[in-house]
């Protein structure tokens, strides 16, 4: 039986001899990578220096440089690290690496194993418990080129004593690739881990679940790791469905999404779509920022009530009979006419650009009714009525008449979600009336502001009100339809040069073997692949269209999202095939979740899965004692995440004499004299008075710019006052203190809260 708890042992063999045999072939494959780079560039090289020809060779054309484009940033990617492991079964081994290479001239014969491909999926999941037929695992470390060092795992004791590799019992091998990557000094972006994903992590990056899967898990966790890592896999295995369609990755700032930027194409993929909610509304950006209570109150389902209320308010009776002028008789627009349309078009639960032409059309009959009734009094005698012909005319007639249009359009105005959600923000009149019964007055004075820009809370209110307003793009569409139509006759006209550049020889005993262009593409066909090479990349198209539907989307630090995020991202997601990570412990924004299952539950009812990770590969066991404490106090019934490794730094707090803070924590940063990052945490009002400290290895910010970035040492200024700034105040600190991965001080004036209990005193820097 084998035993559950055991570790794979890691022992040592004659390394110097086995980093030689291992150089020697990563040797080869880094020559067999530079001829498929050549091969590539050369052919891309060709292609561009090929020009005219028919449409069909440019469509190729532009397929080809696609290919070898991303073909040549997949052989850059994988540059660093080109192979990193091995496992040995018992008949054969494979190499695993970032990118699959193959023999061509042996069979295609695999050299090196792409570490998404399901046979390399060993690799990480083999444990002596499950060794899934892995004798040894291998990571192979290296520096550019060269190999620099091999950790081996013996899955199977006993195949390795009889192999006779194993010089003892005891020989454990040094610190192994994973506490390596988890000691490294940070950079400020983070970095892939395909290298040693780990098994739990591997379940979730290679989940088949094709619904909502939910990664709940702590901080450090390798929650964000995972999410990437998952969507670079999803789009290896399901290329063709995703390639179309797109990936979306929603993250929690600018700053964040900068943090993980690199991962992809590091990984070789760089077709994904990164955005944040507040920029996920085409063509607007989130640039002010909203109180806390503010984003509360614009996150809550409320605001479906107050929107449609808002759009229904734009629908106006007019306040006194407008007096109209057509053809020298005097018309009247009155309440009942204007009510009677409103009714119809309200009732045609159209949104309300598109129930416009019918709110037109119901006053425009009115109106030329009552000019025909105003004629007919004319006749003397009662003489005849208007004939519904010459009533038509009339209805046309005032449809070109500008005076008349401008006052029935102005009762029923064409709106942008834009303008509607500023004049509401900046017009008490308009608020109140939309939102009289739903907000008391104190609340909505939360939300009253002037001047252009939003929020980020405001973009699922946008994307709320482009679903309440509708566009009307008939003439749009008219347009397209054109410019079609003129897209195939130019395809057929080039089919028709070809049909008449035949040889001659062949017109008269036309060889039926012999295919021609038009036997295998007709005009309407060769018109789409010339509109395909024409778009622009899956990504960018999916980024300026509102109504795009991705094929998989992915939410990193999903307990952030308010109920109208929520609204808003599924609209984009109607397949439901998400992976959503994150932490309610860690939510720190009102309106964000501290439940899956109730912001679950209206999309997919019971049909989302739960995995956890339970690993904490940032934070060490000294800071995770005292976050513990933390979490204690916002939800007991949390589990706690397992710390992976010590650093041999115990935290500390120092209270200093008020006014010395910023140098108390200025000496701080003078004793932070290694490589690596730092960031020093501050409520929001004490921004300005740390502001000069930043530098480019200092990030001093507010807790929530910090959310899921990591530094080497974290200095928290103030925790009472981080506790007290927010009613989530605990959920911030506790982000606060698992951000480090090394060293965390507190610097304050005012007492610690009582959550931390006892902190050993002064910095060890300072002391
Ligand atoms: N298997 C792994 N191998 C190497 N490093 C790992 C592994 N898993 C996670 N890490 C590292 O641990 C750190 C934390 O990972 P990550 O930021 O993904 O955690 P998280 O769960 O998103 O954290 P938080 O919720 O606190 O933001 C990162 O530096 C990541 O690279």
């Amino acid at each position: 039986m084998p035993d559950e708890n055991a570790s794979p042992l890691e022992l040592a063999v004659d390394l110097d001899a086995e980093r030689e045999r291992e150089q020697q072939y990563v040797t080869m494959l880094y020559t067999r990578l530079d001829n498929l780079r050549r091969y590539a560039d050369e052919r891309l090289r060709r292609v561009l220096l090929e020009s005219g020809g028919t449409p069909q060779a440019r469509s190729e054309r532009e397929s080809f440089n696609q290919m070898y484009t991303d073909d040549l940033a997949k052989y850059d990617a994988a540059e660093n690290g080109l192979c990193f492991g091995r496992i040995d079964l018992d008949d054969e081994s494979r190499h695993i690496g970032r990118v699959g290479i193959l023999d061509e001239e042996n069979d295609y014969e695999t050299l090196l194993l792409d570490w998404r491909a399901p046979l390399a999926r060993p690799f990480y999941l083999a444990t002596p418990a499950a060794p899934e037929g892995v004798n040894r695992r291998r990571h192979i470390r290296s520096r550019s080129r060269t190999v620099t060092a091999v950790n081996d795992e013996f899955l199977d004791l006993d195949a390795a004593r009889a192999a006779g590799v194993v010089t003892g019992s005891d020989g454990v091998a040094g610190e192994s690739a994973l506490l390596a990557a988890l000691n490294a000094a940070r950079t400020g972006h983070m970095n892939d881990i395909v290298e040693t994903i780990q098994a739990e992590q591997d379940a979730v990056i290679r989940s088949d679940h094709k619904s909502v899967l939910v990664v709940q898990g702590g901080p450090g966790t390798g929650k964000t790791a995972v999410a990437l890592h998952r969507a670079a896999y999803l789009l290896y295995t399901y290329r063709k469905q995703l390639e179309k369609s797109g990936v979306l990755i929603i993250g929690p700032n600018a700053t964040f999404l900068d943090y993980i930027g690199q991962v992809l194409p590091s990984l070789g993929e760089t077709g994904v779509l990164l955005s944040t909610i507040g920029d996920l509304y085409p063509g607007v950006r989130a640039t002010r920022e909203d109180s806390l209570e503010a984003g509360r109150v614009k996150g809550s389902l409320a605001m479906i009530e107050v929107l449609t209320q808002a759009v229904r308010d734009r629908q106006e009776l007019p306040g006194r009979p407008v007096r109209l002028e057509f053809d020298n008789y005097e018309l009247t627009l009155d309440r009942k006419v204007v009510t009677r349309a409103r009714g119809r078009a309200r009732s045609s639960r159209r949104p309300h650009n598109l129930a416009r032409p019918i709110f037109v059309s119901s006053v425009i009959e009115a109106l030329a009714q009552q000019l025909a009734d105003t004629m007919g009094a004319n006749v003397v005698d009662g003489g005849s009525l208007l004939s519904r012909d010459d009533i038509a005319d009339i209805r046309d007639e005032m449809r070109q008449d500008p005076a008349i249009m401008a006052a029935v359009g102005a009762l029923w105005p064409e709106l942008s979600p834009q303008e509607v959600l500023l004049d509401l923000w900046a017009q008490p009149a308009r608020l109140e009336a939309a939102a009289g019964n739903l907000l008391d007055p104190d609340t909505r004075a939360l939300l009253a502001r002037t001047g252009p820009g939003f929020s980020a809370a405001d973009a699922p209110l946008l994307d709320e009100l482009a679903e309440l307003l509708g566009i009307d793009d008939t003439a749009e569409q008219e347009r397209a339809q054109r410019r079609w139509r003129q897209q195939i006759a130019d395809a057929q006209g080039a089919l028709d040069i070809l049909t008449g550049s035949a040889p001659q020889d062949l017109e008269d005993e036309l060889d039926p073997e012999i295919l021609m262009a038009y036997d295998l593409v007709d005009a309407s066909q060769l018109a789409r692949r010339q509109d395909a090479h024409q778009r622009r990349s899956t990504a960018e198209r999916a980024a300026a269209d509102r109504t795009w539907t991705y094929g998989h989307v992915i939410v990193d630090e999903a307990q952030e999202l308010s109920e109208m995020a929520w609204r808003m991202l599924m609209r984009r997601i109607p397949n439901r095939w998400m992976t959503l990570v994150g932490d309610t412990a860690q939510t720190g924004d009102l309106a964000g979740t501290s439940a899956w299952q109730t912001v679950l539950g209206p999309y997919v009812a019971q049909r989302w899965k739960l995995t956890e990770l339970t690993v904490n590969y940032r934070t060490p066991s000294e800071i995770m004692e005292l976050a513990h404490r933390v979490l204690d106090e916002i939800d007991p019934e949390q589990s706690v995440p397992r710390s992976i490794r010590e650093s041999g730094f115990a935290p500390w707090a120092s209270e200093v004499p008020a006014g010395e803070r910023v140098s108390a924590v200025r000496a701080v940063l003078d004793g932070e004299t290694g490589p690596g990052t730092v960031a020093v945490l501050i409520p929001g009002p004490l921004v300005a008075e740390f502001a000069d400290l930043a530098s480019e290895t200092v990030q001093v910010s507010t807790v929530r710019e910090a959310k899921g970035l990591e530094f080497d040492s974290v200095v928290i200024v103030e925790p009472r006052d981080i506790v007290e700034e927010s009613p989530r105040g605990l959920n911030d600190l506790y982000v606060a203190l698992t951000r480090a991965t090394q060293r965390l001080g507190m610097v304050h004036t005012r007492p610690l809260p009582e959550a931390l209990g006892a902190v050993p005193g002064a910095s060890p820097t300072a002391s």
